[in-house]
C-alpha cells in the first residue's frame, strides 16, 4: 500500500506462508516504533546492536532495512495533534509481518487508553510471550537466580485489561449498575452510587488459542511443564474457567492424561519422548512460589492482568525490567517489545539499560531464523555483564562495576560479540 508519512526503505517484505512459517529475504524491511520517554535512548541502542550482530554474523550478505513507523507522542507531531496510533502504522505492521517497538506512555486515570493494548487488540496479537532467565553475574535479590528459567504466556486480548469499563458518576456506569441490580439480581455491589465499573471477559476461544501456543512451545523446546496460573477460587467463571479450558485443551489436542491422580495432567512430548506436566497454581500462591521454589516452574500460561504482574515480579528476580524482553504474537504478525515502560524521569538522559529492547530484538532475530545474529547478541550481552560494564541499574547493585551510559552499554555489547 502507499504510505503518507512512513518512508519505505529499499528492501523486501517478510511474507507468511499458509502454515504460518516465514519467508525471510536477506534485506527484510522491519518497521519499528521508537517509543516515548526512554524510547529515544533504548531504541537507537537496539538498532545499533542488531545491525552490528547481523553484519558480523553474515558478513554483509544480510541486512535489515529499518522503517520507522509512528505511535505515541511522536505520532502527534508527525500527524495531526490527536493522532496517537495512525492507521498506517497498523497497516505497516500487518504488511511487513515482523516489527519491534519501544515503550509508549499511558496516562493513569483519565486521558487516552493504552496504545500498547490498542496495538495488541487491533492486530489481535493474542500471545504476550515473556521469557525470564538469569544472565551470569547479573545482581539479583534472590539467592539462586539461576533457578529462575520461565517463559510466560500471557493472554493478550481480553480480561479486565481490555479496558471495558465506565467512569464513576457517568450515565453509562449508572446504567450498567442498574442493569446488574434490576435485571441480573446482583446484590453485592457495596456502594452503588458514584461507582466505577469494569467488565472481565474471558472466553474459551481466547484461552484455548493461548494454551495451545504455550503447549506447542513446550513441545518444540522440550520444556518440562506448563503451569496454568489463575485466581479461579474467587473468579470462578473467568479465571476458574481459564484453568478448566486449559486442562481441556491439553487433553483434547495433546492427548494429556491424569498425572499423579490429578488434577495435573501429563503427556509425552512427541518430538523427544520426554514427559510434559500440565498443572495449575492459584495466582497469589504463585507469587510466593516464584520466590521460594522457582525451579519447579517452567512455562506459565495465564490471563492478561496476572501475566502483567507476574512478568515484572519475575523480571525483578533476574535483574529487573531493564533487561526483560517480550513479544506480542498473532499467527501472522509479531511485534517485539520491552517489558518496561517509558520511565519518564530518565527520558533523554542516555542512562537506562537498553537490555530489554535489545533482548526483544534477539527474540525477533530468532523468530526470523537469524539465529547466528541472535547468538552474537547473547554473547555480547554475556560478555559485557561478566566484565561488569553495565548501566546504572546493575552498577548500583554490583561491587567494582564500571558505570556505562545506555549508548556505551550498547557499544560494550558490540565489542564482545
Ligand atoms: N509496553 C509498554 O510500552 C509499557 C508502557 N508502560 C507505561 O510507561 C509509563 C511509566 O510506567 P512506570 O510504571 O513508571 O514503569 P516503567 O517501567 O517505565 O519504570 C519503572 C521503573 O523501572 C525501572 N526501569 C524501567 N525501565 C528501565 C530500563 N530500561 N533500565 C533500567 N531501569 C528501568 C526504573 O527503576 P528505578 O527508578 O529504580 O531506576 C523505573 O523508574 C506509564 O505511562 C506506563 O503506562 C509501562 C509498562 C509497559
Ligand atoms: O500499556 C501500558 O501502558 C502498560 C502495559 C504493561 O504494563 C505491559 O504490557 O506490561
Ligand atoms: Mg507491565
Amino acid at each position: 500500500m502507499g504510505y503518507d508519512k512512513i518512508s519505505v526503505p529499499q528492501g523486501e517484505k517478510i511474507t507468511v506462508n499458509g502454515d504460518y512459517s516465514l519467508n525471510v529475504p536477506d534485506n527484510p524491511i522491519i518497521p519499528y516504533i521508537e517509543g516515548d520517554g526512554i524510547g529515544v535512548d533504548v531504541s537507537p541502542a537496539m538498532l545499533k546492536v542488531v545491525d552490528a550482530a547481523v553484519s558480523k554474523a553474515y558478513g554483509g550478505e544480510k541486512k535489515i532495512a529499518w522503517m520507522e513507523v509512528y505511535a505515541g507522542e511522536k505520532a502527534t507531531s508527525v500527524y495531526e495533534q490527536d493522532t496517537w496510533l495512525p492507521e498506517e502504522t497498523l497497516e505497516a505492521f500487518k504488511e511487513f509481518a515482523v516489527g519491534i517497538k519501544g515503550p509508549l506512555t499511558t496516562p493513569v486515570g483519565g486521558g487516552i487508553r493504552s496504545l500498547n493494548v490498542a496495538l495488541r487488540q487491533e492486530l489481535d496479537l493474542y500471545v504476550c510471550q515473556r521469557p525470564v532467565r538469569w544472565f551470569k553475574g547479573v545482581p539479583s535479590p534472590v539467592i539462586n537466580p539461576q533457578d529462575v528459567d520461565m517463559v510466560i504466556y500471557r493472554e493478550n486480548s481480553e480480561d479486565i485489561y481490555a479496558g471495558v469499563e465506565w467512569k464513576a458518576g457517568t450515565e453509562e456506569a449508572d446504567k450498567v449498575i442498574r442493569f446488574l441490580k434490576e435485571e441480573m439480581g446482583v446484590t453485592k455491589i457495596r456502594f452503588d452510587q458514584n461507582c466505577g465499573i469494569g467488565i472481565k471477559p474471558v472466553s474459551e476461544e481466547a484461552t484455548k488459542r493461548l494454551v495451545r501456543q504455550a503447549l506447542q512451545y513446550c513441545v518444540d523446546n522440550d520444556r518440562r511443564s506448563l503451569t496454568l496460573v489463575h485466581k479461579g477460587n474467587i473468579m470462578k467463571f473467568t479465571e476458574g474457567a481459564f484453568k478448566d479450558w486449559g486442562y481441556e485443551l491439553a487433553k483434547e489436542e495433546f492427548g494429556a492424561d491424569l498425572y499423579a491422580g490429578g488434577p495435573s495432567l501429563s503427556f509425552k512430548n512427541p518430538k523427544t519422548g520426554n514427559e510434559i506436566i500440565v498443572k495449575d497454581v492459584i495466582a497469589d500462591a504463585m507469587l510466593q512460589q516464584i520466590l521460594l521454589r522457582p525451579a519447579e516452574y517452567d512455562v506459565v500460561a495465564t490471563l492478561n492482568l496476572n501475566g502483567d504482574y507476574l512478568s515484572d515480579a519475575l523480571a525483578a528476580e533476574v535483574g529487573g525490567i531493564g533487561i526483560a524482553p517480550g513479544a506480542n504474537l498473532s499467527d501472522e504478525v509479531a511485534i517485539f517489545e520491552a517489558t518496561h515502560g517509558t520511565a519518564p524521569k530518565y527520558a533523554g538522559q542516555d542512562k537506562v539499560n537498553p537490555g530489554s529492547v535489545i533482548l526483544s530484538a534477539e527474540m525477533m532475530l530468532r523468530h526470523m531464523g537469524w539465529t547466528d545474529a541472535a547468538d552474537l547478541i547473547i554473547k555480547g550481552m554475556d560478555g559485557a555483564i561478566t566484565a561488569k560494564n553495565v548501566t546504572y541499574d546493575f552498577e548500583r547493585l554490583m561491587d567494582d562495576a564500571t558505570l556505562l551510559s545506555c549508548s556505551e552499554f550498547a557499544d560494550a555489547i558490540i565489542d564482545r560479540m
